[in-house]
């Protein structure tokens, strides 16, 4: 797991070992120690060089070891020994050094990096803190204020950055082993103290206490209840007001708490989530392995309004060749100048040029004839949007792939319009989609495997996290955000004011609670479709009989809103009130109360006093319990598919892990007893009713969720 060479005569060569990214697993930490020792035993070595076989240097710890009993040498004092060699000791990074990967790099005399190579500690990504001395070492060698950055944001920077910031020596464009060789000859019987980072005092800093006051705010108030990023700030301020030992001894304490929390475990769980969802399947057994995507050179966007637009971009900045048609010439030559202008922006954040030649714009579909696939991105029309596909079917080359962007409409049915059903999948992105993360990549039973590869390659290559899902009204994210609003919805006829919703999500952790997100959204959007399914009723009928709707209980709140011209920001009214239209500051307002408490009279509903247990439980639950129906359904492959697309595209906080990990950690008997709870406080509420697949997964002993997937596999046989 770490390999040891003598090279250039007095040079130990050591060789982390351990694919795919040399993560420090217990073997390979026992390599290090034992390498180490032998190049420091050997009379003929001078100085020592560690690197990471297949251009990576290392990914830090190993992550998978951390939910078990962790065996093998420590990296404290493994890192410990390396800083107090009496050889020169140099890193020689190539690809990343993260974590622990670094932490060890800092323990090292010299960093050599190669001019691509990545360097970083992440640790707050997953719960934690850089504590194999990183929290330390790290402000001693740059400096307070970078390090908090680096720290608590746990971003990568590059070895352009590193060079700039001190953390590494030298950088290169050829081989980082033998830089880092010929410079480790060249150090040699050189003195160490100074190279030795635990040792320096942290550099001064004006002003200490509002420094950390001021980074702590920002953190807290970014933090949504994450606990590590403050656990990082105050292991920063141990490296910056104590000697290193007490500092240490500060870093353990914090990971201490850190390491068994639940937090942790939830943000852990999140990075292998994102990974799986990558491993797609679906009901008909195709797999990410044995379908191979369709190459990719030249795609068209059909429709430029706000969504075209930014999937123009999001495909233009992957370095693709895209057609964007519009057959409105003012439409198109609006959305020519806004492309250019996301591009211009994003180019110069990125520091590179921009992909403006990338994008050839027409009136004419005839102008798709050679693409390799095409998103359609019109109105959300399902008339509007078959006349499309039926055109693309027939101006496109044999074998394009046709996918449409949609959040509602059935993608069976679109496929259903065209000769080749089997080369369209959705693709649903979501707004701004250069932006947004997330990507629901959607198959009906038609769609070939090799689409569904495409899409999901693509996605990735747009740097989405993408996730396959069958097709079904909502697809996964809006089908399980449909109970979430009628929930909150039901919660203000029984008593509940946005506000007090609001804040029971907050501070569970949304970024935005259910009614600030659909002020921000429109509330007309839900009004169309709740009309075009024939639920929305004009008049003034009272009583519970006007509010029970197609055999379930209805909340026509909403649509009165809307009624009243209350579509949310863009009208400046809403749940709450704005300055003006198009402004983002909510501010309580007092006609909304009044038009609640009379709605309340009007129906004869009496307001009662609602806490924010009972928000977050039928909110939350509700949502949840429409997880489990799309698990038993084969909607979503797996409980990872739901987490990643809530925690990417819906603001679940991550430090949660995704809805379906809460219920997981919340306990399945739990959730099971609220739903039965409320459901029969609310008989007329069928989301209320617990999902068979809940039932069954507490009946079966409540599995942890790494089994769920084969708990449903042997109930769905039992069936
Ligand atoms: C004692 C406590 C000490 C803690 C200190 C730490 O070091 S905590 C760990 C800090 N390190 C990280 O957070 C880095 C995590 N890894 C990454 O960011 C990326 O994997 C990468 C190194 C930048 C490489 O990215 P790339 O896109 O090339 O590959 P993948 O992300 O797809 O990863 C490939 C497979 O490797 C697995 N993996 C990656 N890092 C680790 C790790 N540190 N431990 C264990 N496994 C790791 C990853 O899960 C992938 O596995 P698959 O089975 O192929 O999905």
């Amino acid at each position: 797991m770490a390999e040891y060479n003598r090279v250039s005569e007095c040079v130990g060569l050591i060789t982390l070992r351990n694919p795919p990214v040399n993560a420090l697993s217990a073997a390979v930490r026992q390599g290090i120690v034992d390498t180490v020792q032998r190049a420091l035993s050997d009379p003929n070595v001078k100085s020592v060089v560690i690197c990471g076989q297949n251009g990576i240097f290392c990914g830090g710890a190993d992550i998978k070891e951390f939910g078990s009993n962790m065996t093998g040498p420590p990296l404290i004092p493994m890192i410990h020994a390396i800083e107090s060699a009496n050889k020169p000791v140099v890193a020689a990074i190539e690809g990343s050094a993260l974590g622990g990967g670094l932490e060890l790099a800092l323990g090292c005399h010299y960093r050599i990096a190669h001019s691509k190579a990545r360097l970083g500690l992440p640790e707050v990504s997953l719960g934690l803190l850089p504590a194999a001395g990183g929290s330390q070492r790290l402000p001693r060698l740059i400096g307070v204020p970078a390090a908090l950055n680096l720290i608590t944001t746990g971003r990568h920077v590059t070895a352009a950055e590193a060079l700039q910031l001190g953390i590494v020596d030298q950088v290169t464009d050829h081989n980082t082993v033998a830089a880092a060789v010929k410079f480790a000859l060249s150090v040699a019987g050189r003195s160490l103290d100074p190279r030795r980072i635990s040792t320096h005092p942290c550099p001064q800093q004006p002003d200490l206490d509002a420094l950390f006051e001021e980074v702590m705010q920002k953190v807290r108030q970014s933090a949504r209840g994450a606990i590590a990023p403050i656990a990082c700030v105050q292991a920063v301020r141990a490296a910056a007001t104590l000697p290193y030992a007490q500092g240490m001894e500060r870093e353990r304490e914090l990971m201490a708490t850190l390491f068994t929390s639940g937090q942790a475990r939830a943000l852990q769980y999140c990075f292998f989530a994102e990974r799986a969802v990558g491993r797609w399947r679906m009901p008909s057994g195709a797999r990410w392995d044995t379908s191979k995507p369709r190459p990719v050179h030249k795609a068209a966007v059909i429709g430029l309004g706000t969504m075209g637009r930014g999937i123009t971009v999001a495909l233009a900045q992957t370095g693709l060749s895209v057609i964007a048609v519009e057959t409105q010439e003012k439409q198109l030559m609006e959305a020519k100048q806004a492309i250019s202008g996301m591009l211009e922006r994003g180019a110069k954040r990125r520091g590179v040029a921009p992909a403006l030649d990338g994008v050839i714009y027409s009136q004419n579909i005839q102008a798709v004839a050679d693409v390799d696939l095409v998103i359609e991105a019109v109105f959300e029309d399902i008339a509007l949007k078959t006349k499309v596909f039926q055109q693309l079917s027939a101006v496109c080359k044999p074998g394009t792939l046709l996918c449409t962007n949609t959040s509602a409409l059935d993608v069976d049915q679109l496929a259903s319009e065209t000769p080749n059903p089997e080369l369209v999948v959705g693709m649903h992105f979501f707004a701004p989609a250069h932006v947004m993360k997330l990507l629901e990549v959607v198959y009906g039973p038609r769609s070939s495997p090799q689409a569904v590869a495409t899409a999901m390659q693509l996605g990735k290559k747009m740097g989405k996290a993408s996730v396959a899902v069958g097709n079904c009204r909502g697809f996964v994210g809006n089908r399980m955000l449909k109970p979430y609003i009628e929930e909150a919805f039901f919660l203000l006829e029984e008593g509940a004011t946005p506000e007090l919703v609001d804040q029971a999500l907050e501070e569970f952790g949304f970024p935005m609670g259910v009614f600030r997100m659909s002020d921000l959204s429109g509330l007309d959007v839900g009004w169309r479709v709740r009309k075009g399914d024939g639920l929305v009723e004009p008049g003034t009928a009272s009583g519970r009989s006007a509010r029970i709707r197609q055999g379930r209980r209805y909340s026509p709140l909403g649509d009165l809103l809307c009624e009243e011209g209350h579509f949310g920001q863009k009208t400046g009214r809403g749940w709450y009130q704005y300055d003006k239209p198009g402004s983002r500051v909510a501010r309580f307002d007092p006609w909304l109360h009044s038009f609640l408490g009379a709605y309340r009279a009007q129906h004869g509903l009496v307001a009662r006093r609602i806490d924010h247990q009972e928000v977050l439980e039928r909110c939350l639950y509700a949502l949840i319990n429409e997880g489990f129906h799309i698990l038993d359904d084969g909607i979503a492959a797996g409980p990872e598919d739901i987490d990643v697309i809530y925690v990417s595209g819906y603001g679940w906080p991550r430090h949660r892990g995704g809805p379906m990990f809460y219920a997981n950690m919340v306990g399945l008997a739990k959730v099971l007893e609220r739903l039965e709870h409320y459901q029969q406080l609310h008989p007329e509420v069928p989301h209320l009713q617990p999902s068979s697949l809940l039932r069954r997964l507490v009946a079966s002993g409540s599995p942890p969720i790494h089994k769920w997937g084969e708990a449903i596999k042997k109930l769905h046989s039992q069936l």
